[in-house]
């Protein structure tokens, strides 16, 4: 059943009944409008009518059965946990019609992904590492609490006013857990998923790696490898290379950020300055 629904995604969200714009759930919350149905739960921007504040409503699709619940459950509790100024507060959770759903704090701003794709902002290396160091600021608080995300990408890191905020808590799970593989899960989702920190490390390599591809112009048709495409100092290439498990791995995040930090000083620029979602950064 649970592979026929994969294969028929039509089907699936008949069976899934999201809610509609202008339906109310849990007798105050209104749903504004459907934001994404995911791998097990679909998000709703709506209203809280009792505080009159925007949240996200997040419930189980019902295809996806137990496991559904069980990891919206989980990613209420990590929210629970995780009480930070740039991460979404969890305002509420409930069981309504056997469905648990989660509400938390609406972030009203634009992902990394948007303005790379939609804005067409650019990244210097001075700015992408900048950039680095603001969300690593967060992680750290992430990984101080024995918490890695797991699934830092660019559509989960929004700006709002100048600030950083890391969304989407769905996989994030305690350092040290044991992780449950398939004998044919590839390498990449192995260092991806890694209840570890430097899974987050792996992660934000990548994410870095799509910064400074925002302002690369490709010169020829022949595919070539990061370093030999992106003109990088030696200490940025480093970095990276340790993040992306190239070189021996970065085991805490103190050691990286300290990198960074001095990558950045070398630069002028050791403070985290917070940019106002400029178009070119
Ligand atoms: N707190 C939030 N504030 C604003 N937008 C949010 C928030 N949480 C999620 N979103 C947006 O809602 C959409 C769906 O989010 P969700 O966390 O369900 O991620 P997903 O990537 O679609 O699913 P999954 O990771 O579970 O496969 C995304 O576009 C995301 O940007």
């Amino acid at each position: 059943m649970k592979r026929f629904m994969e294969r028929h995604p039509l089907v699936a969200r008949w069976f899934d009944r999201p809610h509609r714009s202008g339906e109310i759930v849990h007798r105050r919350y209104e749903v504004i409008e459907e934001l994404g149905m995911g791998s097990y739960g679909i998000a709703y921007k709506g209203r809280d009518h009792d505080t009159g504040r925007l949240v996200v409503i997040k419930q189980a699709r019902r295809t996806k059965g137990e496991d559904g619940r069980r990891l919206l459950q989980r990613e209420a509790e990590m929210l629970a946990r995780l009480r930070h100024p740039q991460i979404p507060m969890l305002h509420d959770r409930f069981v309504e019609r056997g469905q648990p759903y989660l509400v938390m704090e609406y972030i009203d701003g634009e992902t990394v992904e948007d303005h790379i794709f939609h804005r067409g902002v650019t990244y210097t290396e001075r700015t992408a590492f900048r950039l680095l160091l603001d969300v690593l600021d967060v992680v750290r608080f992430i990984h101080a609490l024995g918490i890695v995300h797991r699934d830092l990408r660019i559509p989960n890191i929004i700006w709002r006013g100048g600030t950083v905020f890391v969304i989407d808590f769905g996989l994030a799970c305690y350092i040290g857990e044991s992780a449950q593989w398939r004998d044919d899960d590839p390498l990449e989702k192995r260092l991806r998923r890694e209840p570890h920190p430097r899974s987050d490390f792996y992660a934000l390599g990548h994410f870095t790696l799509f910064l400074l591809y925002s302002a690369y112009e490709p010169t020829s048709e022949e595919e070539k490898s990061w370093e030999e495409e992106l003109d990088l100092s030696p200490k940025a290439r480093a970095i990276l290379r340790k993040m992306l498990q190239l070189d021996a791995p970065y085991d805490h995040i103190n050691e990286l950020m300290m990198d960074v930090n001095r990558l950045l000083a070398e630069r002028g620029q050791a403070q985290t300055v917070k940019a106002e979602n400029p178009t070119s950064i």
